[in-house]
This record gives structure tokens, sequence and C-alpha cells, in this order.
């Protein structure tokens, strides 16, 4: 039995140019299967069609050939019910206050007040933001603001957590820290995590498998896979068998990443 999460198969996706400009080939083909609770990492270039991986597995942009499946149903046009999107750029309504930030896309289905207030709490304290539930964003820090988003996507109860670049704003440091709380998060809700990020440490400490992609038009160029215990943290990174997974996605990313610079 096949027991992937998600499944993508032949999946290719070009954008149309506007007026006389050529279209553009962005992605794929792609076959990928996401294991059911899995951590995987994509790795790739610049514009080599990360985020048009991501947002088609979403159900956020249509492929133009082959097929996703997400828990073994097609995934067209919107996306479904058990994904949970996460995206670089702050998300955070400006307004609301952290609780009512967080409760949002729950208030926006129609779930029951007390409902809401019982995820919520759960959520932020897990989240480490209880007590500025009543604060806005803009009292927080730049990586307490990478929080709220993730929490306003946890609240949803998300089986497969796509992440896009989330910490990408964020200085060296906090980035290690809240890559420790995503692996806190991953082992404690039992997710499947896809998490694209142009830092190869990133995603070596953080991946069960990390997927190198080519230059554009991407497609799947290594898979490679780390044997971490579940219960690593951000101190991986000085072990001595660390280098050697960074060092094999950076044999492949190096070519890949000339050649897109030379076409730029
Ligand atoms: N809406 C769009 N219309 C036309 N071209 C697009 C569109 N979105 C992306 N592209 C092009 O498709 C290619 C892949 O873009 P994408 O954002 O998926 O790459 P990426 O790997 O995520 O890039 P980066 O690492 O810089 O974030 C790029 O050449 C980009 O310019």
């Amino acid at each position: 039995m096949n027991d992937a999460h998600a499944k993508l198969r032949g999946v290719k996706r070009i954008y149309r140019g506007v007026g006389k400009q050529p279209p553009t080939h962005a992605l794929g083909p792609v076959d990928l299967d996401l294991k059911r609770g899995e951590f995987l990492s994509v790795v790739g270039p610049s514009g080599c069609g990360k985020s048009t991986l991501l947002d088609v597995l979403a159900g956020l942009a249509r492929p133009d050939e082959g097929t996703i499946e997400f828990e073994g149903k097609l995934v067209q046009g919107e996306v479904p019910d058990g994904i949970g999107v996460v995206f670089q750029e702050d998300s955070s309504f400006p307004w609301l206050t952290v609780r009512e930030n967080a409760g949002f896309a729950l208030a926006r289905a129609g779930m029951a007040p007390a409902e809401i207030k019982e995820r919520v709490d759960a959520t932020l304290s897990f989240m480490g933001l209880a007590s500025f539930a009543e604060s806005y964003p803009v009292q927080l820090s730049g990586g307490m603001r990478q929080r709220l988003c993730i929490a306003r996507t946890l609240v949803t109860r998300p089986r497969l957590l796509l992440l896009d670049e989330p910490f990408g704003a964020l200085d060296q440091q906090t980035r290690l820290l809240m890559g420790d709380e995503l692996l806190r998060l991953w082992r404690e809700t039992g997710a499947t995590v896809l998490l694209i990020t142009h830092a190869l440490d990133e995603a070596a400490m953080l991946s069960d498998r990390v997927a190198v992609m080519s230059a554009r038009p991407g497609v799947i160029l290594d898979l490679v896979e780390t044997d971490w215990p579940r219960d690593r943290d951000s101190r991986i990174v000085s072990e001595p068998s660390f280098g050697a997974v960074t060092a094999r996605l950076w044999s492949t990313l190096r070519g890949e990443s000339m050649k897109s610079m030379a076409t730029q």
C-alpha cells in the first residue's frame, strides 16, 4: 500500500506571458510523494519554481499538466480542508489583536465563539504567545510576529503544513531558534510538513528528506535522506555528519545556481 499523504505526478506549470512576452515554463515535470508525517524541505536556485510547486500543491494554482492528490483526492482549484499554508510575508492584520488574528480563520468559517476561544488559547500558549494575546502585531518582534502567522494557520489544525520561506526575513540566530520551534510543532502535532527554503543548513537541520531542484524549469534532481533522530534540535548543526549532508546538497545546487545566474 502506498501511504503517500500527498502525491504529485507529472506536474508542470507554465505562466502565460503578458502581451508579446513568451510564456515561462516555471516548473516540472515533478513527481513527488510526501510520506505521511514526514518533514520534507525543498531547496533550489532562485526562480526555479519552488513557490510555484507549493502553490500548486496547496491548490492555490492549477498545474498545466499532471495531477496532485492529497489524502487520496485530487487537488483542483481550491485549498483542500486539512492543508495549511504559511508565507514569508507577514500575513497578520495590524488592526486586530494577536487573539483576534489567531482566531480569524475560525471566525470566518463560522465556528462557535467558545470553541474558537478554546483553540486560540491552546495555540497561543503552544506558540509562546499567550501573554501577548491582547497586544497588536506592531508590538511584537519579527520572530514573534512570524510565530503569530504560524499560529493563524495552526488553529485550523492542518494535517499538511506548507511553509514558503517562513523565516526568510529573520536574522540567523532567530531562524535557528524558530527552526527548533518548528521541530517541536512537527513532533507534537504529527502533521506532514513541506518547507521551501533557500538556506541549506535550515533544510538539513529540519528535514527527514531534502528535495534539490534544478534551475528553471524546476525538476527534482536529488532527494537526500537524513537520519537525524526525531527529537533533534538546532544543536545538530555542530555534528560532523551535518556537514556531509549540506555538502551533498551544495554539490548539486552549486551548478544549478550557476546556470540560473547565467540566464537571469
Ligand atoms: N504569476 C507569474 N507570472 C509569470 N511568471 C511568474 C509568475 N510567478 C512566478 N513566475 C516566474 O516563474 C519562475 C518561478 O517562480 P517561483 O516564484 O516559483 O520561483 P522560486 O524558486 O520560488 O523563486 P525564489 O527562490 O526567488 O523565491 C520565475 O522565473 C518567476 O519569474
